[in-house]
């Protein structure tokens, strides 16, 4: 998160860190007790390595009571998904087992109807993601508030120029944005997950480049599929 600051630790107990070899490399967020909800590109580059999944954190480091890594059971990307462009941008995990749901970890309701969420509206992101140009790391969960942008300007020749379908939602991006490591993390607006970040072009801070959102409600049948059939 570029231009954020500290969040208040574990406001947000649905927050997850999908991490390798103890590394944090994409958010999450719990949407049921063994599913985490996150984007489909931050498997790229792992060469089939499942992740695993750190809740009720609020720094990486150190510990804390509640904070608690969980094995993936199964990891199932969005079958549209691809690495060459941002459609279909999401990834299921399963947890080996039930998380155990407490004050620092909590489920987050997903948006389910499908309708814009209006220009102008604040909506709040999260993540462990880079904090400065350069690539700095943050120990603890850094968090910024953004404006929705309208899709029409989000798709502006000088913007990401027709690129934005109905299944994806933009903020505005000026200084304050999300950035590498961020992808995977909720849009959270009114108190409801709207989106799911998306690298998109990959810049931050930049606004000519808007932060891109997988919007979740047009996904909604498509999440309760993969639940339903892997209850077992
Ligand atoms: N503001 C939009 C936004 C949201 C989320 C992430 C990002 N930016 C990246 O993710 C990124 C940036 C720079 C080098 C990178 N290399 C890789 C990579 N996977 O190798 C990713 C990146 C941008």
């Amino acid at each position: 998160i570029l231009g954020g600051y500290e969040a208040r630790p574990h406001l947000r107990p649905y927050m997850a860190s999908l991490q390798l070899d103890g590394q944090h490399v994409c958010g999450g967020f719990l949407i049921a007790e063994q599913w985490v909800l996150s984007a489909a590109h931050c498997t790229e580059g792992t060469n089939g390595k499942l992740f695993q999944v750190l809740l009720g954190a609020h720094s990486l480091s150190e510990p804390e009571p509640h904070k608690r890594l969980y094995r993936v059971r199964t990891q199932i990307a969005h079958p549209g998904s691809n690495i060459h462009n941002n459609r279909d941008d999401l990834l299921l995990l399963q947890l080996e087992e039930k998380a155990e749901l407490n004050a620092h970890v909590k489920v987050l309701p997903f948006q389910r109807e499908d309708r814009d969420v209006e220009a102008d509206t604040m909506c709040e992101v999260a993540g462990w993601g880079t904090i400065t140009h350069s690539g700095r790391r943050p120990d603890k969960l850094q968090q910024v508030e953004r404006p929705v942008i309208s899709r029409e300007l989000c798709n502006h020749r000088t913007r990401h120029d027709q690129t934005i379908t109905e299944k994806m939602m933009c903020t505005d991006s000026r200084k304050k944005d999300t950035c590498k490591g961020d992808s995977g993390g909720p849009l959270v607006c009114n108190g409801v997950a709207e989106g799911v970040v998306t690298a998109g072009s990959r810049v931050c801070g930049n606004y000519k480049k808007p932060a891109i959102y997988t919007r979740i409600a047009p996904y909604a049948a498509w999440i309760d599929g993969v639940m339903a059939s892997a209850a077992g």
